[in-house]
């Protein structure tokens, strides 16, 4: 910090707007545009990077207005991105600093991580892009088909492990402290390095103002205080001069950061998740819990949860407005309903949802939701409608489909 505080706030806006839109290596990407804030030291012929970054923030003007009354809500897209979702903002950083690692002949295999399924997708493509082995431990049966053929595709070595995220991730700790396997997941603080972008991005793309809230699902805590930590180094270096309020929202099955915070953070004690369709937030027992509750105390933060329906009524209704979300998203689109019943954030509030990964990686609860075929669920269902396949039969369900728009 004291390095970068050579330069103004002025310095650092107009220096980062210049690169945006351009395509000089590395500074295309959205996180290289901002290299000397994440990995000054790097050799940019080192970088391994797909251009990550820069993605869409999303003013969801239906959404906001028909669902929460308000006219000024976000949606940042981190999850339209190479492998589908916010990982490979971190995860550039971290395959590059082991390629120059590998460069420098130091003794490191190949890279190793736990994943619930985004981790191990941008783990596996970047490393394959490198040439540099990955090895990747899943929970068996627990993530979906879309995230399964990612790494397996990539060419990883993919481990499928008879128990859930946090065994795994305390089986990969165990293998990398024993073997020359780097352990890529989020208590690496180079993953947190490439994350923290995107909240430079969101001020930038608003011109370097302030928003009031910033919405982030929350499972193995690594990407909330990434964000604190954008934030907080853009007002710290005089970039803006504030930072926004953070909400951190978990699913219910799997709240452990939930619970701590209602206990007036008094008592953390990891559990064991219970299955959720946001099955990528599906962790008990968070590698980076003390990070988060930093950034939380630091942000005036609040911690938020959302039960199996409510994330799911949530997603359905976003991808109503043209949006095509995660579950994890609509867990946090949830905290974001509550917190506007209860009046906390208000109509006016400038407030960015951050939308994790692609929902094309989770088709199978998408269609489950829209057949039907969840007990209890389906309150914005929208299943196809079975047709004969002839005029009269054809014309008879378009008359009813015009009527019921007409009421
Ligand atoms: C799609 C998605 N959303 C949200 C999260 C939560 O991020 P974090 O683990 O950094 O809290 C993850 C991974 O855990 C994820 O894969
Ligand atoms: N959702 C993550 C869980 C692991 O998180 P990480 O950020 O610590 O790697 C995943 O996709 O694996």
């Amino acid at each position: 910090m004291e390095a970068l505080k050579k330069f103004d706030g002025a310095y650092w806006r107009s220096l980062f707007d210049s690169r945006v839109g351009k395509t000089t290596w590395p500074y295309g990407s959205g996180v290289w545009s901002k290299k000397e804030w994440v990995l000054p030291e790097i050799d940019p012929d080192d970088i391994v990077s797909a251009f990550e970054g820069n993605s869409n923030l999303f003013w969801a003007e239906r959404f906001g207005k028909q669902f929460l009354g308000m006219n000024d809500f976000w949606v940042k897209h981190c999850g339209i991105s190479h492998t589908g979702s916010f990982k490979d903002l971190g995860m550039t950083v971290l395959v590059s600093q082991v390629n120059r690692l590998r460069k420098l002949k130091r003794p490191v295999f190949g890279v190793g991580c736990a994943s619930t399924g985004d981790t191990s997708a941008a783990l596996s493509a970047y490393c394959a892009a490198a040439g540099i082995p990955s090895i990747v431990f899943l929970p068996a049966n627990k993530i979906s088909t879309a995230q399964l053929v990612q790494p397996i595709s990539n060419g990883a070595l993919v481990l499928s492990i008879d128990t859930d995220f946090d065994g795994c991730m305390k089986l990969i700790r165990e293998v990398t402290s024993e073997l020359p396997i780097y352990l890529a997941n989020s208590l690496n603080s180079l993953r947190l390095e490439g994350q923290k972008t995107a909240a430079i991005e969101i001020l930038q793309q608003f011109d370097w103002e302030v928003p009031d809230w910033v919405i982030v699902p929350g499972g193995n805590l690594g990407n909330i205080y990434a964000f604190y930590k954008g934030f907080k180094m853009c007002q710290e270096l005089g970039l803006v001069n504030r930072i926004p309020r953070l909400v951190c929202a978990q699913a219910a099955n799997a709240n452990p950061l939930y619970l701590y915070y209602k206990s007036g953070w008094k008592e953390f004690k990891p559990l064991k998740a219970n299955t959720t369709f946001a099955s990528a937030i599906q962790i008990g027992d968070p590698v980076s819990i003390d990070r988060a509750v930093f950034a939380l105390r630091n942000s005036n933060g609040i911690v938020e949860e959302a039960t199996e329906e409510e994330l799911m009524d949530a997603m359905a209704l976003a991808d109503s407005t043209g949006m095509f979300i995660c579950p994890h998203t609509g867990v946090a689109l949830t905290a974001l309903i509550k917190l506007r019943n209860s009046g906390v954030i208000g109509s006016d509030d400038r407030t960015v949802v951050v939308s994790t990964a692609h929902g094309l990686k989770f088709t199978q609860s998408k269609t489950d939701y829209h057949s039907g075929d969840i007990p209890g669920m389906g309150r914005f269902a929208n299943p196809p409608v079975l047709v004969k396949a002839d005029f009269g039969s054809v014309m008879d369900v378009l008359k009813d489909f015009l009527l019921s728009k007409k009421k």
